[in-house]
């Protein structure tokens, strides 16, 4: 059977590279083409040493990738993929966006937190947020994907099956988030600068972080009423990896291994969610390098408060594995195809 052709636009970049390192272990696609503004004509592993005797794959034009391609993932800064999808959808090809264009429904939130309107405003009506476990239906249907940040799939999987409980809840919930540094891209800059990060830790955007409209948004939707949220985000000096504590004040005391048990129903038949065993406490060292989002809960019962604790890998499960996730939901290919990655055990 012939192979679906993929391309990468921005696979110079974290997201770009991880992607295909995933997708180079996928039975069911081929690499069409990569592309970089600033490598085109240079082999892979010139920038990528990893790449070596692996993949022969050298740079090329947006437009070579989109031609050859019967869907295309794009890891670019946000801003810059919507005239790509415009290409795509007049190509009749399926697009996968693993920047912020196509996350907000609302464009009054896309410009008070990017800055800039809307560009192909047809499109955003077609496109899907694609947090897999939540929209698996509306991504099978889907030819455009607003892949979702790695903040807000860490925290939108680790509240949904509380927001579709009937359980009273403050309706504002603080999050106090920790990313690794693959999180700010491959760009240099002071806050990534070794000296800067190593043997340090603090947070950053206080209270002012742009996926909070997004993480606003899927609360919303789930919950079917406001959720607002005070979101913290710090910067861990490590690579890799995302842990969001979740702290959820419950209206009244509340039977928690009721809730416990939901939970655990709520992702049985979902082999990226683990809800952890009683007792135990996520932690991003057991996602690394996999597509897994571990979730553990914790109740303190003097106070009414949930304590929710959910870990993942920000470059797979938050960005490039997520994408694949998404593209095999739309195919119909099995849902761990190019993703049975085992974490590391120490
Ligand atoms: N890192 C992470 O954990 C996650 C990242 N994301 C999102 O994925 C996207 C990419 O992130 P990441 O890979 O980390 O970023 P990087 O900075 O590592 O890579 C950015 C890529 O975009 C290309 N690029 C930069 N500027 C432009 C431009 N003006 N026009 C065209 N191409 C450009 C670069 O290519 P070149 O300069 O070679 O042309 C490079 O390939 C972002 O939107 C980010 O928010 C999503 C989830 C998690
Ligand atoms: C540590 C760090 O800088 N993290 C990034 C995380 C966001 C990201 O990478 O982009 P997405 O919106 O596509 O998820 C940040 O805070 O902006």
């Amino acid at each position: 059977m012939n192979k679906l052709q993929v391309g990468i636009i921005g696979a110079s970049g974290y997201g770009g590279a991880e992607l295909l390192r995933l997708l180079l272990n996928h039975n069911q696609v081929e690499i069409a083409g990569i592309n970089s503004r600033s490598y085109i004509g240079k082999p892979i592993c010139e920038l990528y040493p990893g790449f070596q005797e692996i993949s022969d794959l050298v740079f090329v034009d947006e437009d070579a990738v989109i031609a050859a391609s019967d869907l295309i993932f794009a890891s670019l800064p946000h801003g810059i993929s919507e005239p790509i999808a415009k290409k795509c959808a007049d190509a009749n090809k399926c697009f996968i966006d693993l920047g912020a264009d196509f996350r907000l429904h609302d464009e009054a939130d896309y410009q008070a937190w990017y800055n800039v309107p809307f560009k192909e405003k047809a499109l955003h009506e077609q496109a899907v947020y694609g947090l897999s476990e939540i929209y698996p239906e509306q991504i099978k249907q889907a030819k455009i994907i607003g892949n979702p940040g790695c903040y807000p799939t860490s925290i939108g999987l680790a509240l949904y099956p509380l927001m579709t409980t009937n359980y009273a809840f403050d309706e504002h919930v603080i999050i106090d988030a920790k990313s690794g540094v693959t999180g700010a891209g491959k760009e240099l800059s002071e806050g990534s600068h070794f000296p800067n990060v190593n043997e340090a830790f603090h947070p950053y955007k206080v209270a002012n972080h742009r996926h909070t409209p997004e993480i606003e948004q899927t609360l919303t939707e789930m919950h079917k009423q406001k959720v607002q949220i005070t979101f913290v985000p710090h910067l861990l000096p490590i690579s890799r990896g995302i842990i969001s504590t979740i702290y959820v004040k419950m209206n009244e005391a509340i039977n928690f291994d009721d809730l416990y048990q939901h939970y655990v129903d709520t992702y049985k038949n979902h082999t990226f969610v683990r809800v952890l065993e009683n007792g135990k406490c996520a932690n991003l060292k057991y996602v690394q390098y996999s597509n897994y989002c571990d979730i553990s809960l914790h109740y303190d019962t003097r106070t009414h408060t949930l304590v929710l604790v959910s870990a993942i890998d920000n470059m797979v499960k938050g960005a490039a594995g997520q994408a694949i996730q998404n593209m095999n939901l739309m195919y119909g290919f099995a849902e761990d195809e190019g993703l049975k990655l085992i974490p590391p055990s120490f």
